[in-house]
């Protein structure tokens, strides 16, 4: 069991390193499956539980990975893959497992998933994904949680997704990508982490027109080669980190190549914080004091639903009364009860959220009910009067890269247990 400990009080400043992308990392673990010859060398891979149960899902079905920490580098081996199982002990424990399908459709002809896994936000579905291979010549068995897909070759087609799924667009590129002949996809998802994918598939070989139009043609190729490839840096960790800043009323160097917070710096400039680029360097600060804000989360360039939770915070500590709409997941709400613990004033009515600050927050017992929120509940306690003690760790631990270590190199007070419990 781990959990943080964190005392509130203390503002955050000096140099932050922004982590590798959790989300881009993910499906290229997948794509790099898609490589029958030679070994695929990941840089900037996030230290993260995520990447860990993707390591040992990808040895489940047969690859050999070398997992450098140190390095933050992945080193894939996918000349066997031989098990199109996706066994439930791992699969179930992370979303990105989804991610490993269309590899196995191509190599062995089949996957057996066994459980899909993930933040409990609601409704999940993976319908898209699904009805994609069937357009492809796929035949999808769904029993009770088992689905099993098998195709002797995908043929290309034209695909609408209903609303521009992310893994849904990474998953129906990789399948598109060794079919035979030209697919379509309408409505695919504009995300930067899909863009970084799809880079490193070109890279691979594979021929894919249209990434961040919102409709992609893939013109399917016969083979897919191993390479190197960079994995951006994760803009969910550098948000997090600037509205770190934000509420301590600290002063941050976020470092992270090419870093573009979008709405997120938009945002939060309108609630009182500066930010600066500097070269390769964003530099954030904040006086601590801050206006109250409306965000409405949307796909991309839309506000990230997955910093949503953490800006609930943030708008807890301003001065007023802020708003936010949650228009992706229909469970992302649970923080709000934790921060209430916390003494703060936030009203959930469906899937909208009315966050009347500045209450001061006090430290307590809380739950982390998914990634999100458990950082979202890090943030409450950097600004929190007293301790914070945050359960369960290991959602944090399954997107953030050494927390407390990076975050106590700027001046937190923040540690991470572990006890048998
Ligand atoms: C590993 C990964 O990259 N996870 C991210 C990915 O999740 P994920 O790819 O699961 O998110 P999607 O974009 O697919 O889902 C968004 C919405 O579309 C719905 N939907 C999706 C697919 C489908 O087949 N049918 C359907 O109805 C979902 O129920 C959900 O309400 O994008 C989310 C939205 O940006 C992020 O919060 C997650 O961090
Ligand atoms: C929802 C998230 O992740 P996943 O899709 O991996 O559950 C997230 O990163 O906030």
């Amino acid at each position: 069991m781990v959990r943080y400990r964190v005392r509130g009080g203390n503002a955050l400043r000096g140099t932050a390193f922004i982590q590798g992308a959790k989300n881009a990392v993910l499906p290229m673990i997948g794509a790099a499956l898609l490589a029958p010859k030679g070994r695929t060398v990941l840089r900037n891979v996030p230290i993260i539980e995520d990447v860990r149960r993707a390591v040992e899902l990808a040895e489940a079905v047969g690859a050999y990975v070398e997992l450098h920490e140190s390095e933050r580098t992945l080193v894939i081996d996918a000349s066997r893959v031989d098990s199109p199982v996706l066994p439930a002990r791992i699969a179930r424990r992370f979303r990105g497992s989804v991610l490993f399908t269309p590899a196995l459709l191509h190599r062995l002809g089949e996957a057996i998933v066994e459980g899909v896994g993930g933040c409990n936000l609601g409704s999940r579905n993976l319908d898209f994904h699904y009805l994609g291979y069937k357009r492809l010549g796929a035949i999808v068995d769904e029993e009770e949680t088992v689905i099993h897909v098998k195709a002797s070759g995908l043929t290309g087609a034209t695909l609408y997704l209903d609303t521009p799924s992310h893994t849904g667009t990474e998953n129906l590129i990789m399948a598109a990508a060794l079919a035979n002949g030209t697919t379509v996809i309408e409505n695919a998802a504009l995300e930067p982490e899909v863009l970084d994918v799809i880079d490193m598939l070109t890279k691979m070989g594979a021929r894919i027109s249209g990434g961040g139009t919102g409709f992609i043609t893939v013109e399917g190729v016969d083979e897919l080669h191993a390479v190197e490839h960079t994995v951006m840096p994760d803009r969910l960790d550098a948000g997090v980190f600037a509205m770190a800043a934000a509420i301590t009323g600290g002063e941050l160097s976020l470092v992270g190549t090419g870093l573009d917070l979008g709405v997120v710096r938009y945002k939060l400039e309108q609630m009182g914080v500066e930010f600066a680029r500097q070269g390769a360097v964003l530099h954030v600060r904040s006086e601590g004091k801050l206006r109250p804000i409306n965000i409405i989360t949307d796909t991309y360039p839309g506000f990230a639903t997955d910093l949503q939770s953490p800006m609930m915070t943030v708008a807890a500590l301003a001065d007023g009364t802020s708003y936010i709409h949650e228009r992706i997941f229909d469970g992302r709400f649970a923080l709000a009860g934790e921060l209430n613990k916390m003494k703060a004033n936030v009203e959930v009515d469906g899937s909208r959220a009315v966050v009347r600050g500045r209450t001061p927050l006090t430290g307590t017992q809380v739950t982390a009910h998914d990634l999100r929120s458990g950082i979202a509940l890090v943030l409450a306690g950097l600004a929190a009067e007293g301790e914070t003690v945050i359960d369960s760790g290991y959602l944090i631990d399954r997107g953030h890269a050494h927390l407390a270590a990076r975050m106590r190199a700027l001046g937190a007070d923040i540690t991470r247990e572990i006890s048998e419990r």
